[in-house]
């Protein structure tokens, strides 16, 4: 079932087109977008929420385009990256105004701050004023506004960001919680931990682009195809190095190499002649940590178009 969807979004800032042609489709679950710094995950969402109109395309939430019929940009809660809240108003009266804005029924306005606090477990910090309290509390308050209205989508631009692991691991919980109350939930990182223990549905965004939509094990496979990775010592000419050798590899950072062999047996081979060739191994690593190596995949990319 289709809760969210764009078809061909183009949008940008003055003149500078930042998404490039999404096609995305979300039903009921917890999805996570995966891109690297400025692949344009935070402008998505201000497209997928209504904010920022595209230059072309369609967004629609449960079949309404929000940047025509602005009521539908109700259905969607945002928890921005850095949510900017009243200072000097404590963490309930904050959700308190954003009831009015939201312009929920006055008779429901206090039941759902109630609500929200006791879902996220904010209860310690909801009389504490906004400008004491630390980036990740900071970051459960946004989270409890996108959750005011009872929003079937739910935006979350990097939650776990400012947070440390435990409260991460609750936040994950809770999310998890929401997706199977039946929320539709797009969560957005750059960090590959989150994306392997969030969800089993990872859309990769990269340079305004969807690059690869599917678990991460399919993901490496779509982007990189079998293989191995290599840590290297010495930063020396390791491409070099492997093209006299005859392997096709390239090197995704200073350091590592992606190589794309079929069998152990080829590694070995491979391993020996670096050896012979000077060059040092530290690590060989099979196709496991597959999304890491996406994210080198897409460096290794990036820096080939950059050069
Ligand atoms: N308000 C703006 N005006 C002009 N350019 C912008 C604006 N916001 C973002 N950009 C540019 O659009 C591109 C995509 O930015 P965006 O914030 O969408 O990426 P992101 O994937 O969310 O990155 P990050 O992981 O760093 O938050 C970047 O090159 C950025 O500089």
């Amino acid at each position: 079932m289709s809760v969210l969807s764009g078809v061909d979004l183009h949008a940008g800032y003055r003149g500078r087109t930042v998404l490039h042609g999404v096609d995305l489709d979300f039903g009921p679950g917890l999805h996570l977008l995966l891109g690297p710094n400025g692949a344009g995950k935070t402008t998505l969402f201000r497209v997928l929420a209504g904010v920022l109109p595209p230059s072309r395309g369609r967004v629609l939430i449960q079949g309404r385009d929000p940047h025509a019929r602005p009521e539908a940009k109700r259905l969607v809660g945002v928890a921005a990256h850095r949510p900017a809240l009243a200072p000097r108003l404590s963490a309930a009266d904050n959700l308190r105004y954003w009831t009015r804005v939201l312009a929920l029924p006055a008779a429901d306005r206090d039941r759902r701050v109630r609500e929200v606090i006791d879902l996220l477990d904010l209860g310690s910090i909801a009389d504490q004023r906004a400008d004491t309290l630390s980036r990740g509390q900071t970051q459960r308050v946004g989270l409890a506004k996108a959750l005011l209205a009872e929003p079937p989508v739910l935006l979350l631009d990097e939650p776990t960001a400012a947070v440390d692991p435990a409260v991460a691991a609750r936040l994950r919980d809770q999310l998890r919680g929401l997706a199977a109350a039946g929320h539709t939930i797009l969560v957005s990182t750059h960090e590959l931990a989150e994306a392997s223990d969030l969800a089993d549905d990872v859309t990769v965004l990269h340079r305004g682009r969807v690059a690869a939509r599917g678990a991460p094990s399919t993901l490496r496979e779509q982007l990189v195809g079998h293989g191995y990775r290599l840590r290297l010592r010495g930063t020396g000419d390791l491409a070099g190095a492997l093209r006299r050798l005859g392997y096709p590899a390239e090197p995704a950072t200073h350091d590592r190499l992606l190589v794309d062999v079929p069998d152990e047996d080829t590694v070995e081979t491979l391993v020996a002649d670096l050896v012979r060739a000077g060059v040092g191994i530290r690590e060989v690593t099979p196709a496991g940590n597959a999304l890491e190596d996406v994210y080198l995949h897409l460096q290794e990319g990036a820096s080939a178009d950059a050069g």
